[in-house]
């Protein structure tokens, strides 16, 4: 199976005069998930819709491999990266089922129909995301929590090598957060990458290989969770007492906030 890196080199990007990205050089192995976390408003959802193409005007470059992001055909590029966007609010007269073989559609010439192919990818992905019984169902009168799988569906129906996904469990209750997390881990074993942002350090204590601290507008500090994912770091990144403990039963640290 064709597996991607994605890196970035200098990464930078401003709205008009706001600075919000600087000199950003991250990195993802094939098969690797790095966990994005950040204070509100640091520009997570900034970095991820650079690094999935949503935002061009970036100054540095993002590579795929070893190719700029800004040379791939836009063909090519849904091929390799998708992005699960925060949209728990699209309204949609789609049912799910379409909403997902648009997923499917770089894969055609837009004379095209769907062919069969689709049609079992789009189911077995409607399965994955434990929406079997929303099949017909459209978007609108779904919940946000369902919605927020449904666009995950919908990304991993253009079956990229590396997905990009912007707070993939914020709507989602826990039994749903554990599906989307399995689902994360069950890519990665596939040799997917990912990059996911969370305002949960127990989300990347599971399922992250890398961590990457927004630290603030100038600083982007990645390695290990290990490395990372400490108590020092994350109480100076939220400027409060962050305080983890050890939990034998699920064998991790558990992440919790100190108050006095
Ligand atoms: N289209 C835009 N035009 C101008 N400024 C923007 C735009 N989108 C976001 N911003 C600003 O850029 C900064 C970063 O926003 P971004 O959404 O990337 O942060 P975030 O870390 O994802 O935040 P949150 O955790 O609250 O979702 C914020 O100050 C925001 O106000």
């Amino acid at each position: 199976m064709l597996e991607s890196r994605i890196t970035t080199q200098n990464l930078s990007f401003a709205y008009k005069t706001k600075q919000i990205i600087n000199n950003v050089d991250l990195n993802v192995a094939a098969g690797q998930v790095l966990v994005i976390l950040g204070p509100n408003g640091i520009g997570k959802s900034t970095l991820l819709n650079c690094l999935s193409g949503v935002l061009n005007k970036y100054q540095g470059d993002i590579l795929v491999n070893d190719q700029s992001l800004r040379q791939l055909t836009i063909k090519d590029l849904s091929h390799q990266v998708a992005l699960v966007s925060q949209g728990v609010n699209i309204k949609s007269s789609l049912t799910l089922f379409d909403y997902l073989l648009l997923g499917r559609s770089s894969f055609h010439s837009i004379f095209d129909q769907p062919d069969d192919h689709d049609k079992t990818i789009v189911k077995q992905i409607i399965q994955q995301i434990g929406l079997e019984n929303y099949t017909n169902i459209s978007l609108q009168s779904m919940s946000g929590g369902q919605r927020q799988l449904a666009i995950i569906g919908r990304a991993l129906a253009q079956e990229p090598q590396i997905l990009i996904m912007d707070e993939p469990t914020s709507a989602l209750d826990y039994r749903n957060q554990t599906v989307v997390l399995k689902l994360i881990k069950m890519l990665s074993d596939q040799g997917i990458s990912i990059v996911m942002s969370t305002h949960d350090p127990n989300q990347a204590q599971m399922v992250g290989d890398q961590v990457g601290l927004l630290i603030d507008n100038q600083t982007y500090k990645q390695g290990p969770v290990n490395e990372i994912l400490t108590d020092k770091y994350l109480s100076k990144l939220y400027g409060i007492p962050i305080i983890s403990t050890y939990n034998e039963l699920v064998d991790r640290k558990i992440f919790g906030i100190g108050m006095d």
